[in-house]
């Protein structure tokens, strides 16, 4: 039996994927052999001795500690695009809410409330406060060119924007999905300074840390209109809150308000909502869980973010599966320990990303005996093994 842990509520659709007569689920247990999580904080969490792999239903892996899990041997995946369609909308919806004052013009209209017949002659007379402008003909910068940001940039330029693109990684995938009319940004200097929308579609990282801080707001027009619906860490506070008094910044649009942006003037919060729709709840909870699956039953790896993709057809007989640092001469020590324990390879997989190589081995053997794994576990350098029978 593996035992699940769950850390965030996760969509029962993708739950129901685990066989019960194989999978306990459940929000408490000591020792899980899998934990599935949303945005639950996990850096202070002492990671337990079974486990085995982290799925995080959505994007952004900024609450796990990659690092320990990786000395640790625990595969960490997340479900890239599975609710890339959701954020999309609400920050075109974020475009909107930054050019037109809907916002501030329904909380008052709210406080209309008691005046009778004279509500609509109010509302005419007063309307005129929360005017606004239209996104058609501006230029918006999409920085970070993934899942998420090559939607919105399609979005925005179906809805007569001129777009920039700017990402120094883009995968081909991804390029492959940009329209072709959105622009490749020269750098960030010349981005910015062209922008009368800025939204950020980037992960927060050591890297990633106040991205948008004095320096790019300086680089920015006046009245520039900044939407983030990727991490709240990604703006520098500080400097924000200068940048809207000086009128530098005439709308933040942030899914991640916190006490310093709640009180500032001119800035909209959602309360982190950018995922949730039932649709991406949905796809996340099932793409996590049967990458966890895969992980568990077979030793498959697919879409890890710490951890080298890695697949292999199961040829039958016992699989050995070992994660080892990523260097020299250890598939050979591996495989001299299987035939001195007289196993015969019939299959073989190896891959490796940074400094972690995961081996995928097929024996012909039906049964492996499981003192193999503490043996193989005993050569230096390795950091997890596990026999799948
Ligand atoms: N508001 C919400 O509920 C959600 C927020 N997110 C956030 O959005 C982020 C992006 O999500 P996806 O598009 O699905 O991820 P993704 O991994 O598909 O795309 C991220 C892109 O950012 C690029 N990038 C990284 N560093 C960069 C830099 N310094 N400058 C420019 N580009 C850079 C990468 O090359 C990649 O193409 C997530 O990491 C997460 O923090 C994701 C899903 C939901
Ligand atoms: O699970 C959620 O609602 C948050 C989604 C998110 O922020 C992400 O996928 O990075």
């Amino acid at each position: 039996m593996f035992k699940i842990q769950t850390l965030n509520k996760i969509d029962p659709e993708g739950l129901k994927n685990f066989p019960l007569d194989r999978y306990e689920i459940a929000s408490e247990f000591s020792n899980p052999d899998g934990i599935i999580v949303r945005s639950m904080k996990m850096h202070d969490m002492k990671l337990p001795g079974n486990l085995k792999a982290i799925a995080r239903a959505g994007a952004g892996v900024n609450n796990i500690p990659i690092d320990k899990c990786t000395n640790q041997g625990v595969v960490v995946f997340n479900t890239p695009g599975a609710n890339a369609h959701a954020v999309k909308e609400l920050t075109i919806a974020g475009l909107l809410l930054a050019s037109r004052d809907v916002a501030g013009g329904i909380e008052w209209a709210k406080t209309l409330i008691g005046q009778g017949d004279q509500v609509p002659a109010l509302i005419e007379a007063g309307k005129n406060n929360f005017a606004g402008q239209e996104i058609r003909g501006k230029t918006l910068a999409v920085i970070g060119l993934g899942a998420i940001g090559v939607l919105v940039a399609n979005a925005a330029q179906a809805l007569g924007m001129k777009v920039l693109g700017y990402d120094p990684f883009i995968s081909v995938k991804h390029a492959w999905k940009l329209s072709r009319n959105v622009g490749r940004a020269e750098g960030m200097e010349s981005l910015l300074a062209n922008a009368d929308y800025v939204t950020l579609q980037i992960p927060l990282s050591d890297e990633t840390k106040n991205f948008i801080n004095k320096d790019k707001f300086k680089m920015m027009k006046d009245g520039v209109r900044l939407l983030n619906f990727a991490r709240g860490g990604l703006v520098n506070n500080t400097d924000l809150a200068a940048a809207i008094e000086s009128g530098k910044v005439a709308r933040y649009v942030t899914d991640f308000p916190d006490e310093g942006t709640l009180k500032m003037d001119k800035v909209i919060s959602i309360p982190h909502l950018g995922a949730s729709t039932a649709e991406s709840e949905t796809n996340c909870a099932i793409m996590a869980v049967d990458q966890m699956r895969e992980f568990l039953e077979n030793g498959n790896i697919i879409n890890s973010v710490n951890f080298p993709a890695a697949e292999m057809e199961h040829t039958g007989g016992a699989r050995i599966i070992v994660a080892n640092k990523n260097i020299p001469n250890m598939v050979s020590q591996i495989s001299t320990l299987l035939a001195t324990e007289g196993y015969n390879i019939a299959n073989m997989l190896n891959r490796n990303k940074a400094e972690i190589a995961y081996n995928i081995i097929d024996v012909d053997r039906k049964q492996a005996d499981p003192a193999l794994a503490d043996k193989i576990a005993a050569i230096s350098g390795v950091i997890m093994v596990r026999i799948i029978q």
